[in-house]
This record gives C-alpha cells, structure tokens and sequence, in this order.
C-alpha cells in the first residue's frame, strides 16, 4: 500500500490497559491525515489510556496498531524517539520547564530530537513561535506568560518536527471559556494546514461550535460518531 495515503492512526481489535487492567477493548478505528477527532467519555472511561497507547507509553499487548507509519507491537524502546518525532503531544497540564525561557524550552525538545545546527535551531524556534502568535515572547521565562500563552508554547514545541498527528489531552481544560475558544482555533488552524488532531476533551461547547467526528469512550469500548450517530452526552444511540 502506498504510505501517503495510509491512514495516520489505524486500530483493529486493540484492548487498553492500564497494570492488569483492561480499560478499552475490540478498538477499531482509523485517523486519516489530515482529520480533526474528538475523543469524548466520563472521568476515567480511558481517553488518556487510549492516548497513551497510541504515542507508546503504553504498551501494546492485543491487537494491531500503526501510529504515523510506526507498528507499535513491534516499537522498540529505541525506537520509541523516532515515532515521537512524527507526532506531537500536548499533555493536560504543560509540562514546561519553568527554569528556561520559552525559546530554550523549545531547544531542549529540538536538540534532543536531533538537530545540531544551531541557526537551524533558531530559524524553527521562531517560525513555531510565530505560528502560535508568541513571536515576540521568546526570550520571556514561562511565569510571565499568561495560562493560555503557555499552552502555546506548549503547542508550538509539539509542532516543531512537523507532525503527521497531534495527540492533545484535555488542552483546553484548565483554560477559562475564552482563551479556550482562542486555542481551539489555533487547533483548527493546525489543522487546517493538514496536521491531523486527535483531541480528547470535556468541553462539549467547543464540539457543538465546532462539530467534527467523535470518539466516545464507553463501557469499555470506543463508538464511532462516523459509524453510528449518537448522542455526545448520554452516548444514545440516535
Ligand atoms: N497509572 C495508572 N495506573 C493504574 N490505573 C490507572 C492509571 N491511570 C489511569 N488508571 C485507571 O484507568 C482508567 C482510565 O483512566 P484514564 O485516565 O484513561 O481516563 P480518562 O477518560 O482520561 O479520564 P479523565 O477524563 O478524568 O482524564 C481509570 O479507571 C483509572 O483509574
């Protein structure tokens, strides 16, 4: 088959653990590039177990998965970086490191993905920058940017290796109504440009405002809002 028009997420059967836990299982769907998909479910129904097992910091024990090219029964530990630099991740809480400005948060991710050239280094820093509105917040240290301009930054390193898919977790969750709307769009941007987005929220505003396929977290499995129509908040059959 021809990889470029090979689906960036394919799933069939995949159960999700968490230790001996089954959280998810007979998981079957596939991301196209480019698609917007939302993942939806209760507290602890395994939208962030089912992430993480498709950027591999789960392990896959059932079923077959292929993640930006990447078969992940197969993945190594080794070769857990290079699946990593096809795909971006953007975690509930930011994870930036507080000690650094924001552009040598972003030098750390670039460095320890590879690039040594340091003009180079310079020239992606501020072209993500640029994408995410920040440009002029580089040499800023992470405690002078507001909540949601953390997010952009946070946004802006996951972007910095061009990935086929961003993986976000939640993003707007901490962020009041407004500058999630402002990150929202910013994803819909991103995706605009042809990075496919997997984006497991709580925010059913944003996914009436912005209606998109849905992945609903459910009992154990996953309801495709492509296969069968539902209802977002009771899950419902329509
Ligand atoms: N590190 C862990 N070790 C053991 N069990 C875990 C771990 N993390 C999550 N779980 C369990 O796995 C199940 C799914 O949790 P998960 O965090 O994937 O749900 P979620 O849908 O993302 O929830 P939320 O919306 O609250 O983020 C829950 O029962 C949870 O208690």
């Amino acid at each position: 088959m021809n990889f470029s028009s090979s689906p960036v997420v394919s799933l069939r059967d995949v159960a999700v653990y968490q230790d001996v836990n089954t959280i998810l299982s007979n998981v079957n769907f596939d991301i196209e590039k480019g698609e917007f998909v939302y993942l939806v479910g209760r507290t602890g129904s395994g939208k962030s177990s089912l992430l993480k097992t498709l950027y591999a910091d789960l392990p896959l024990y059932t079923g077959v998965a292929a993640v930006a090219g990447f078969t992940l029964a197969k993945l190594s530990r080794k070769q857990v970086p290079f699946l990593r630099r096809k795909i971006g991740i953007i975690f509930q809480d930011f994870q930036l490191l507080f000690d650094r400005t924001v552009a040598e948060n972003l030098a750390f991710v670039l460095k320890a993905t590879g690039w040594r050239n340091t003009s180079k280094r310079k020239q992606r820093i501020s072209e993500v920058l640029m994408r995410v509105g920040l440009d002029a917040s580089a040499n800023k240290m992470p405690h002078q940017l507001s909540g949601g301009e953390q997010q952009r930054v946070v946004v802006a390193r996951a972007l910095l290796n061009e990935p086929l898919i961003l993986f976000a977790d939640e993003p707007t969750g901490n962020l009041d109504p407004a500058v999630a709307d402002d990150i929202m769009s910013l994803f819909l941007e991103i995706n605009n440009s042809g990075t496919a987005v997997l984006m497991a929220t709580h925010n059913y505003e944003i996914i009436n405002r912005y209606p998109k396929r849905v992945l609903k977290c459910e009992n154990g499995r996953v309801i495709d809002s492509k296969e069968e129509a539902f209802d977002l908040v009771s899950g419902y059959r329509l």
